[in-house]
């Protein structure tokens, strides 16, 4: 980096080895260099700037990321990247485009629902990008409720085709990415009708536009849903809506590996369980939960420099004011949302496991995990996607005023990042899944059949439901069993208090619905468990590096002391803890809190991010924030003349009469 560092002081104070930390937060080596080569080859290529993203026209700013994706397929094509490569590539371009959906949703749906002749077929197709693809399930009327889309697709026997078809306004597709002016092709969900017999959803491959010219194809009605939230941000994407008049396809573009359509028009179920239909969003929502620790830990960076770089009040004799970063209240604002970063990272590499794992299994016809892999990456994507962006937030407010203008680089970010509570799944109905995942295994407790993976804990029910803390003073909460038990016996109480009121219910649907709202709360507090748990686990690990150990377990014990302190009320309800106890795990927060500050800035530093991807000028390395801050504003499109435009047709003709009032 060139030029004067004003964050060099805090740089200095940091007490373990940075170098360390990022190899430790990329996951590997290997990852790190990957992650540090391509992010520096976006960053120096011009084809990638940023500059005035946020002020362009609608118009301008889809041409522009039309002109990025290309630019970076080119740039692909031409470095031979490899896949990994060029994922990380896509992901410091930084600005969401149809391949965000070709890639990420529909190349899998064909390689998790496709059969071996499909994907054969197709993928070669897709991989060079001879096709583009989306990903077509949501429509007007329906969204969370998968069995209660309407699209139709009919197999006509005579000519050994499905006939695709709209049947309401509401059934028309709505939402999906890259749909609306780019993809040639999706993978539509449809209810399949054989034989006169409604057989629920499938997933179909249906072109929709032409190779030659790009029109959409005879009965296909598409186009694009309109500006969406925040400036710039979401509106890159090309959200589409999609409607047919009985378009046909081949039967052999039916997705088969679930089930299939025979010639004659039978219906056949192979021995795979059917929810491997919802396999795509399976395989999506765990990476959204790894994405999660990457924008949050960008929004955490922006807002840790800036308040070591601000300064308010406490000047004494002359002296400088107080840094901002110094404010308890900031820090306990603050770093437990760094802490919160670390832990989503952690969760994330662990969860990336667990879905590779629960897919080795599936391929050798293993389904014995697909329920906790579900409950999993649905429980995480909700809890991590709700904490990032409120956490996103957090960190603008964090930044008082300069927080609010588009050169931080925390609006667009939220603008961004927020619809991850609702895509792949609304927040809320994910929660519910879980819950009822955690209900089912309440009530097959004393079956037999024994809890294993995430919920072994219930395991041993009697357990905690009877046991205390034994916590007597603050440093007893750095004890990782008092913790881990702590929050067992808060998850395994509010299920089984779920489960108590649910069993008064005569009709347990019923229940279900009333009790809902604590359901989703029992829910939390089981996901939770599981990041707290992924972290200690973590520590458990031999870490290398000169006080990096030390450091992820001051970060540690911040993330689980702040949800223990937001969360008292579950704590002290459930009668695990005293008020007394819960007191003490505040004292040993605010010492954490302490700890943290002298390496908070290369804890930050450890992301390892240009300031190409963070685009913040409140976040940039070398803190030199004031100048910078002063510069764009010049750039501002309203500033190019003194006058602005309107203002001889508008507020002249206003002064002038104020001058003849004033004159009267
Ligand atoms: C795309 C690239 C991703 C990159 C991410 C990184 C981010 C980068 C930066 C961001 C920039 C751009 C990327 C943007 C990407 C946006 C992509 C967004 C795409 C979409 O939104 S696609 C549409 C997603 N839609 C949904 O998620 C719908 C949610 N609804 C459902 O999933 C279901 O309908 C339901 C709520 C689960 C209910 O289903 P159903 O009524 O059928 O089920 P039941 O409740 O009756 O349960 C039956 C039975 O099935 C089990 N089950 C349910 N779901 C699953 C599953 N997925 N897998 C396994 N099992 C499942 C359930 O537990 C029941 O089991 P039981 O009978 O009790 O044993
Ligand atoms: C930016 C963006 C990109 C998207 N990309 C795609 C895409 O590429 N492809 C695609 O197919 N779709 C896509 N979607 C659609 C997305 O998957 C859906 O919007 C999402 O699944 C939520 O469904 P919904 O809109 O029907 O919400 P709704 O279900 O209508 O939710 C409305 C409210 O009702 C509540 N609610 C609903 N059901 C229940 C229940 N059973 N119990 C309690 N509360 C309930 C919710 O919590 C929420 O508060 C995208 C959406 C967005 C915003």
């Amino acid at each position: 980096m060139e030029g004067v560092d004003y964050l060099a002081d805090e740089r200095k104070k940091a007490e373990f080895d940075v170098n360390e930390m990022k190899i430790v937060w990329a996951g590997s080596r290997h990852n790190f260099e990957l992650s540090d080569r391509i992010s520096k080859l976006v960053a120096n290529d011009p084809g990638f700037s940023k500059e005035g993203r946020t002020m362009l026209p609608r118009k301008e700013l889809f041409k522009n990321t039309l002109r990025k994706a290309t630019y970076a397929w080119k740039r692909i094509i031409e470095l031979r990247l490899s896949e990994e490569e060029a994922a990380k590539l896509r992901h410091f371009v930084d600005e969401p485009a149809f391949t965000d959906l070709h890639w990420g949703m529909f190349i899998p749906a064909i390689k998790g629902q496709g059969t071996d002749e499909q994907q054969k077929k197709w993928l070669p197709l897709a991989y060079k990008m001879q096709i583009i693809g989306c990903y077509a399930q949501t429509e007007l009327g329906h969204g969370s409720n998968v069995q209660g889309l309407e699209t139709t697709a009919t197999f006509d026997p005579q000519t050994d085709e499905f006939v695709i078809h709209s049947p309401t306004l509401t059934s028309s597709k709505w939402w999906p990415g890259g749909l609306g002016k780019v993809s040639t092709h999706a993978v539509v969900y449809a209810r399949l009708i054989t034989n006169g017999k409604d057989y629920g959803i499938n997933g179909f491959i249906v072109q929709l536009r032409s190779l030659e010219d790009h029109k959409p194809l005879p009965g296909v009605t598409v186009g694009d849903i309109g500006l969406k939230f925040g400036n710039g941000a979401y509106n890159t994407m090309d959200n589409g809506v999609l409607r047919f008049d009985h378009v046909r396809i081949p039967r052999d573009q039916m997705l088969m590996r679930v089930s299939q359509v025979t010639r004659e028009g039978k219906y056949v179920q192979s021995d795979v369980p059917r929810q491997l239909l919802y396999g795509t969003m399976v395989y999506v929502r765990q990476t959204i939960v790894s994405d999660a620790s990457n924008a949050l830990s960008r929004a955490v960076c922006i807002a840790t420099r800036y308040s070591a770089v601000r300064r308010q009040f406490g000047s004494q004799n002359g002296g400088q004011e107080i840094q901002v970063i110094d404010y308890k209240t900031q820090q306990n604002r603050l770093f437990p949302l760094l802490a919160s970063a670390y832990a989503f990272r952690f969760v994330g590499e662990w969860l990336k496991w667990l879905y590779t794992d629960v897919t080795q299994r599936l391929q050798a016809n293993d389904f014995s995990t697909l329920p906790e892999a579900h409950a999993c990456t649905a429980g995480l994507k909700s809890l991590t996607t709700t904490a990032t962006a409120d956490g996103i937030e957090e960190c603008r407010k964090l930044c008082g005023g300069h927080g609010y203008l588009c050169s931080s680089g925390l609006p667009e970010l939220f603008a961004v990042y927020v619809p991850a509570c609702t895509y792949e799944g609304d927040n809320t109905v994910l929660l519910l899944q879980v819950a009822r995942f955690l209900m089912k295994t309440v009530s097959q407790l004393g079956s037999g059949k024994k809890p294993v993976g995430t919920i072994a804990y219930m395991g041993r029910i009697e357990h905690l439901m009877q046991c205390r803390s034994d916590v007597k003073q603050a440093k007893d909460w750095l004890k990782p069993s008092a913790v881990v038990e702590a929050f067992e016996a808060r998850a395994a109480r509010m299920s089984v208090a779920c489960a108590q009121n649910l069993s008064k219910f005569d009709n347990p649907e019923e229940g279900f619905a009333e009790l809902a709202a604590d359901l989703a709360e029992a829910a939390v507090a089981h996901c939770q468990l599981i990041v707290v748990s992924k972290f200690i686990e973590k520590l458990q690990q031999d870490i290398p590096g000169e006080g990096v150990k030390q450091q992820l377990e001051v970060l540690c014990g911040i993330y689980y002391l702040f949800l223990l302190h937001k969360h008292q009320g579950d704590f002290l309800g459930t009668g695990y803890i005293t008020s007394k106890q819960a007191s003490l795990a505040n004292d040993q927060l605010r010492a954490l809190y302490s700890q943290l500050r002298p390496n908070a800035i290369s804890l930050v530093d450890a992301f390892n991010y240009t300031d190409h991807f963070l685009d913040s000028i409140l976040g940039r390395y070398d803190g030199n924030v004031y100048p910078k801050l002063y510069e764009a504003a010049w750039k501002d499109p309203l500033n190019q003349s003194d006058i602005a435009d309107g203002f001889h047709e508008y507020i002249r003709p206003l002064l002038k009469q104020q001058l003849r009032t004033a004159r009267l």
